[in-house]
């Protein structure tokens, strides 16, 4: 089943439970969660206060993306904060296996990112450690970008590893995924499609879901 993942980059912050909520009703899966810290992104965004404060009001999987160098330090807070899915960078890990260990550890999924630019090669010996790959299809740091289109190709691929390795790893795609192309990504392999500005941008939040999930049947 292809999952969606509305992102709250592109939400409106002064009512984050209210739009929070209308992706809950329309039947969104899990809620993308864009944390940056200015280094690793050149962007800041949310802490773990804001995610806690968030937990109590919504029964959605929480899919934290940390775009922060040195994640490590703040696995715990995140966990802690509620968290069901944590997200790491592989660029921004230097022990990566260790890294996810320590996310799971905690109870929680774990997920490795890469950048538009990164192989992927550096899966190769941690694959069967994940939960989740997240593939970027524009450079961290900015809702409402266009989606690189050299992106399809690598979904595919690593849809092949998966697939030749019979392991249970979702493939999730993030960047300038909108209603126009999120059927390709979803035939090239993807199967948790995050969106931000096209949901959120839109005029009627609830039927843009819809829509992203009869496209996706
Ligand atoms: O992680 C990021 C950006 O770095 C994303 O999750 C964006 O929030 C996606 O926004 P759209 O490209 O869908 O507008
Ligand atoms: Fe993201």
């Amino acid at each position: 089943m292809v999952k969606i993942a509305p992102s709250i980059l592109s939400a409106d912050f002064g009512n984050l439970y209210e739009d929070i909520a209308k992706v809950e009703k329309a039947g969104a899966d899990y809620l993308h969660i864009d944390v940056m810290d200015g280094h690793f992104v050149p962007n800041i965004t949310i802490g773990p206060l804001v995610v806690e404060a968030l937990r109590s009001k919504s029964s959605l999987v929480f899919d934290i993306h940390l775009m922060i160098e040195n994640p490590d330090i703040y696995i715990p807070a995140f966990a802690n904060a509620g968290a069901d899915i944590i997200t790491v960078h592989a660029e921004a890990c230097i022990h990566l296996h260790r890294t996810i260990q320590n996310i799971k550890s905690h109870g929680v999924k774990a997920a490795v990112a890469l950048n538009p630019a990164t192989s992927l090669d550096i899966l190769e010996y941690v694959l069967n450690d994940v939960d989740m790959v997240l593939l970027m299809t524009v450079n961290p740091g900015f809702g409402g970008q266009k989606f690189i289109d050299g992106s399809l190709n690598k979904i595919q691929k690593l849809r092949d590893i998966v697939n030749s390795r019979g392991i249970d790893v979702e493939i999730e795609v993030d960047g300038g995924i909108n209603l126009n192309n999120v059927k390709e990504v979803v035939d090239a392999g993807a199967n948790v499609i995050v969106a931000g500005s096209a949901i959120f941008g839109s005029t009627d939040v609830e039927k843009t879901i819809r829509n992203f999930k009869e496209l996706v049947i």
